[in-house]
């Protein structure tokens, strides 16, 4: 019969005599009829098995103590028990309570850490807490037991009491550092961001809260610390202007991290997979290429009679060609519209297709997918033909190559900047390089009022809900700007929270302005611009950047209107770009031009991308008024918006706050 006895009264019941040998512990008694095989080892220790016998058993590992206990002494039996069953495993206990301690000195309390060090408790204490020992050798456990009862009990707010005590502890180890590590001292909440690491942690802050300043100082502090080699730390930036500012802040702050885009991680990974540099098609570089490529392919295509009836049905559905017409006419604007639809949908369709996320428009756009999907594979072939691949192939094969363990991180903790425009095909691939280690740390910085790139697969949710998305994790906020005075802080603010989806943050300006930040101006005349200019020319100091900022290309001045500024009024330093192009920058002065009722703008996405789109908003214009908040805090001194005569609807908004 196989029993179990868990306490040690249950054995010392009757027992007349007790050897301990080196093959174990014979216990003789009224009651010892069972042999018992302790195993030492063994958790829990005071767990006893055997079978009935003559004999009480009990082995161990080593056998040098010898006990006999005469006259059914009990009391005396139980002590020695005790004694023994401490000093087999006293070291044990010792030896791990004290490495959790170390851990717990040396590392933030992560939610990865509270959880092993939770587990590690609960199961220390139900060997070492569920006993009551012996007085005389109460003394001999007493502070190795206490610290594992206080770890096993804790509550919320001992929780954050240590982590709490933890940061202050770092905060003031690594002050001088801090100091000097970003160019200026760095704000206690930047500082925090920093020395509280968590295995998922995302940093949201407001425009010029000094968010890039985060990522180089959390790098340096990793590493400083000793927390991470430089090797073992991977930085993600969205562009490559991007990524090359940020390695050059790295190279100025002495850290050998390495900054990569998406597609230069994507490179290195199958570079390292396949031995070779991969090839980018010709296509992926040039829409007009590509474009035309499409077109001469449907053109082929359409040998197959089968293939000319669907698209000509489609260009009649869809696109409202004339429906008597039985010859797809390869020359109208429709087909151009269409072309471009496929050029878009074919990187959105790869992404879809490799998330493993197409059935939901199989069946509504069957009529499409049965033109679309020949010109796809023919799209493919090409690119086999050409051995080269494209940007979506880039992070699809590279996340299979990280799944499949064919590459192998060496990156313990990556930190992802303009985390609100990530899509899920590269939200996998960090998951999949996080996953592959045992403890992978993802520290994210983003802001979700600046997310303006749904329209190319971001899903700003990634941001909003990040702990579903990424497990338990911490969520910091920055409570600073550096960039812009008040005044505009909180009409930019206001502005972009109209949309109650977007998360609130309580931001303040170090920066206090002389008159107001936001001026808008009516533009009554041709030259607007040109006298806004020549007035900043005049009054700001010298070699002030001035930036001219539009929603579209097409709304900024030509390169030669661009040239002839610059040249008249050389004391100024000009640039021109659209609000999407000026998101991460910084001007002393802004002009914001182009603001009429095309902004925002209300162009329908196509039905099928849109279908493939992370979901849409419910707040009418979301992501346009994001984008005019990018556009609304480049500006350090002032942002001058020049309102034509029929204005967007933003700006009588924005001019009944002033
Ligand atoms: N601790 C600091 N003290 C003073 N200035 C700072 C500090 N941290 C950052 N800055 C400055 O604030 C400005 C904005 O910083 P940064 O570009 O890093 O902000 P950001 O949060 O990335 O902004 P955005 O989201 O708009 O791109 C920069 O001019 C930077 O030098």
């Amino acid at each position: 019969m196989q029993f179990k006895v868990h306490t040690l009264s249950r054995i010392t019941d009757g027992i007349t005599a007790m050897t301990i040998s080196t093959k174990g512990i014979v216990i003789e008694g009224k009651q010892a009829k069972k042999l018992y095989t302790w195993q030492m080892q063994q958790q829990p220790p005071l767990m006893l098995e055997g079978k009935i016998t003559p004999k009480l058993q009990i082995f161990m590992p080593d056998g040098r103590v010898k006990v006999r206990i005469k006259n059914c002494d009990i009391a005396l039996a139980q002590f020695e028990l005790q004694k023994l069953w401490l000093n087999a495993h006293i070291s044990r206990l010792r030896n791990s309570i004290s490495k959790l301690e170390a851990l717990l000195e040396r590392r933030y309390l992560s939610h990865g850490l509270l959880k092993t060090a939770k587990s590690k408790a609960k199961e220390l204490s139900g060997h070492w807490l569920t006993w009551s020992l012996d007085h005389r050798l109460e003394a001999y456990l007493a502070q190795t037991r206490y610290t594992l009862e206080e770890i096993h009990t804790w509550q919320r707010q001992d929780i954050d009491d240590f982590r709490e005590a933890f940061i202050t502890k770092q905060l003031n180890d690594y002050e001088a550092f801090f100091d000097n590590i970003a160019g200026q001292p760095l704000t206690i909440a930047q500082r925090r961001a920093c020395v509280v690491v968590d295995e998922r942690q995302l940093l949201l802050a407001g425009a010029g809260t000094g968010k890039t300043s985060v990522m180089i100082a959390k790098a340096g502090y990793l590493t400083t610390a000793g927390i991470a080699d430089a090797s073992q730390v991977l930085m993600l930036a969205y562009g490559k202007e991007a990524a090359k500012e940020m390695q050059s802040r790295l190279s100025s702050a002495q850290l050998s991290v390495a900054c990569r885009t998406f597609h230069s991680l994507g490179i290195y990974i199958l570079t390292e997979v396949e031995g070779r540099t991969p090839k980018l098609s010709q296509l992926s570089n040039d829409e007009m290429q590509k474009r035309q490529f499409i077109h001469e392919t449907l053109q082929s295509l359409c040998q197959d009679s089968a293939f000319h009836r669907n698209l000509l049905t489609l260009l009649k559905s869809n696109f409202n060609e004339d429906r008597g017409s039985t010859r797809v006419d390869f020359s109208s604007p429709h087909l151009t519209r269409l072309v471009k639809q496929f050029s878009d949908l074919i990187g959105m369709y790869k992404q879809a297709r490799s998330l493993g996320n197409l059935q939901h428009i199989e069946a509504e756009f069957e009529h499409y997918l049965v033109v679309f999907r020949p010109l796809l594979t023919e799209y493919q072939l090409y690119l086999n033909n050409e051995q080269a691949i494209d940007y979506d192939d880039m992070i699809s094969h590279a996340t299979k190559y990280v799944k499949a363990e064919q590459f192998k991180s060496n990156w313990s903790h990556i930190l992802v900047d303009e985390f609100q425009d990530i899509s899920p095909a590269r939200a996998e691939l960090v998951n999949a390089l996080l996953t592959q280690r045992a403890r992978g740390h993802l520290f994210a910085v983003g802001d979700d009022w600046q997310s303006i790139y749904r329209f190319s697969g971001a899903d700003l949710s990634l941001t909003t809900h990040f702990s579903q998305h990424f497990g338990p994790s911490t969520v910091m906020q920055l409570d600073k700007t550096f960039r812009y005075p008040q005044d505009l802080l909180d009409l930019a603010s206001d502005f972009v929270c109209q949309n109650p989806q977007q998360i609130v943050k309580q931001v303040r300006a170090q920066i206090i302005g002389d008159g107001p930040s936001l001026v808008i101006e009516a533009q009554d005349q041709n030259d607007a611009l040109q006298v806004k200019l020549a007035e900043l020319e005049m009054f700001a100091p010298p070699r002030s950047t001035v930036m001219i900022l539009a929603r579209y290309h097409k709304q900024l001045p030509s390169k030669e209107y661009l040239a002839q500024q610059k040249s008249q009024f050389n004391g100024l330093q000009i640039s021109a770009m659209t609000f999407h192009a000026a998101k991460g920058r910084e001007a002393d002065y802004t002009i914001i031009i182009g603001l009429d009722t095309s902004v925002p703008s209300t162009q329908k996405t196509d039905q099928i991308i849109e279908a493939l789109l992370p979901a849409s908003e419910a707040f009418p214009y979301a992501e346009e008024r994001r984008l005019f908040y990018v556009a609304l805090t480049r500006a350090k001194k002032r942002a001058f918006i020049l309102s034509p005569k029929q204005p967007s609807r933003f700006i009588t908004e924005i001019a009944e706050q002033l």
